[in-house]
């Protein structure tokens, strides 16, 4: 059988599309608008980037470039094992934080139906879903309150395998599960995502005798998406995973082309970048699908743990990195649209839209007497929300805002895997303009020492030490 993502004519029609014209003088004028010479007076930059990217990636140390190849070779065990346990159990739940989450949560919004766990017939059998994302004790005493133990599964996420939230989240859990189901029952309540190699994690599941899946380790967990971290729970809930790589494998040919004018993640890259540097650090992911307001919170993890970086490569401090923030329209139209307006010129706005709505509903005519209202009747949803998009757009644009438009022609599996990969290659691209490590995360682990440190872990003694000195100083100054 011949997939539909193996057909080229249906590949092209399925094309994402990056429409940058908002961000050139022609639309937005002089003072705050690029020029395409702006751009290409950077070539000896974009090439150098592009160079070191490929340099790079046949080093192997670009692992989220080979997961469209590697990772097929897996799916059949994702999917046989994820079809296995669905009939066991009638709730999935990942414990799981960050790059081990957030993937998940966007593909659960994107591609699931809008109320997936409410639904029973939208499901088709395939368990609900829930991502902790958080350990926040009430919110997961609620969730362990609402759950059938005995009907749920957890999938234990971390490619370190230590990180102190999902590591608390399965302490508890598996203490719950041993207690309620018996000792002999924790092995198969429980699916370890982790390192092959390194971590607690690994050490765990193999004594414990837990079903492993394993991220590879030239993969971040930010940019971990399209391996068993978000391939697996999809598989559970029935997402097509053949087709999510497909998508990613065909936004890797598109972006083969050192040619910045062809290759999407590139210019969006090289744009992004220029506006930064032009003081427009204020990076707007906005939206106008219901369904795709969580990539704009799985790109805001990428971009800002990837490019907010104090020193470059040389070992300078540079402080680094454009801020990386979510809206959602119409929503946000409502909330946050005056500022983008009227606020300081240090944003870029990009849309997120789609040309086709999985479904449509028309507004129903009436009060023909009040103008006002009677207008809308007629319309659809589809239409409205489009042209609320494209007003604002205008609007925009009209108040020299730059912005920019990524259209997917639907939301589904081919669409959401270009749109992963294309944002990852953009976010390498982009640490290469700025001459920075875009696949490390030294201020967060600082942070989590800290949390080590304060919870008494070994060999965190000095961490401790200094916070207990610092809270003793601050201490006069709470009022
Ligand atoms: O998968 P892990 O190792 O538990 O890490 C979770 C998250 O913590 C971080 O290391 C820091 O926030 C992220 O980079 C990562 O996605």
């Amino acid at each position: 059988m011949v997939n539909r993502y193996q057909e080229e004519g249906w590949k092209e029609e399925m094309r994402i599309k990056l429409d940058v014209n908002n961000m050139f003088v022609d639309q937005v004028g002089k003072k705050n608008g690029f020029t395409k010479e702006k751009v290409n007076d950077l070539q000896d930059k974009l090439t150098a980037a592009h160079q070191a990217i490929q340099e790079a990636k046949e080093d192997g140390q670009l692992g989220f470039m080979e997961l469209p190849y590697t990772q097929k070779t897996i799916i059949k065990e994702m999917k046989e094992f994820a079809e296995q346990k669905k009939g066991e159990f009638k709730n999935f739940v990942v414990l799981g934080i960050g790059g081990s989450a957030l993937g998940t949560i966007a593909l659960h919004t994107a591609l699931n139906h809008s109320y997936y766990n409410l639904n029973e017939e939208a499901r088709k059998g395939h368990p609900r879903l829930f991502v902790l994302d958080n350990v926040d004790p009430t919110r997961l005493k609620s969730l362990l309150q609402t759950l059938d133990l005995e009907e749920t599964i957890f999938n234990v996420i971390s490619k370190s395998g230590g990180t102190a939230e999902t590591m608390s989240e399965f302490l508890l859990v598996r203490d719950l599960v041993a207690k309620e189901l018996g000792e002999d029952k924790v092995a198969n309540h429980f699916i370890a995502t982790t390192s092959e190699d390194t971590g607690n994690l690994i050490k765990i599941a193999k004594q414990e005798g837990i079903k492993t899946f394993y991220i590879p380790e030239n993969v971040g967990g930010r940019f971990s998406v399209l391996t068993p971290v978000g391939l697996v729970p999809a598989a559970f809930c029935g997402i097509n995973i053949e087709e999510l790589l497909a998508g990613a494998e065909y936004m890797d040919q598109i972006c083969k082309t050192d040619d910045i004018w062809q290759n999407p993640a590139y210019l969006n890259a090289t744009l992004q970048y220029l506006a930064d540097q032009a003081g427009k650090s204020m990076s707007v992911m906005m939206p106008y699908v219901h369904g795709l307001k969580d990539v704009a919170d799985w790109y805001r993890q990428l971009w800002a743990e990837s490019l907010g970086k104090r020193e470059n490569r040389a070992g300078e401090v540079v402080n680094v990195g454009p801020t990386p923030i979510k809206a959602l329209g119409a929503t946000d139209q409502h909330s946050q649209a005056q500022l983008y307006m009227e606020g300081p010129y240090d944003k870029v706005i990009t849309f997120l839209t789609v040309d086709n709505h999985e479904e449509d509903v028309t507004i129903p005519g009436g009060y023909s007497e009040i103008s006002g209202v009677s207008y809308l009747g007629g319309h659809t949803f589809n239409q409205l929300i489009k042209t609320e998009q494209s007003a604002t757009e205008l609007a925009l644009t009209k108040n020299q805002r730059l912005n920019c438009t990524i259209s997917l022609p639907e939301v589904n599996e081919f669409t959401m895997g270009q749109l992963f990969y294309m944002f990852e290659l953009q976010t390498a691209f982009a640490g290469e303009l700025y001459n920075i490590n875009a696949f490390n995360q030294p201020g967060v682990e600082l942070g989590k020492n800290y949390t080590y440190g304060i919870l008494g872990r070994e060999g965190y003694e000095d961490m401790k030490a200094e916070y207990d000195n610092k809270s003793e100083k601050n201490s006069n100054l709470i009022i």
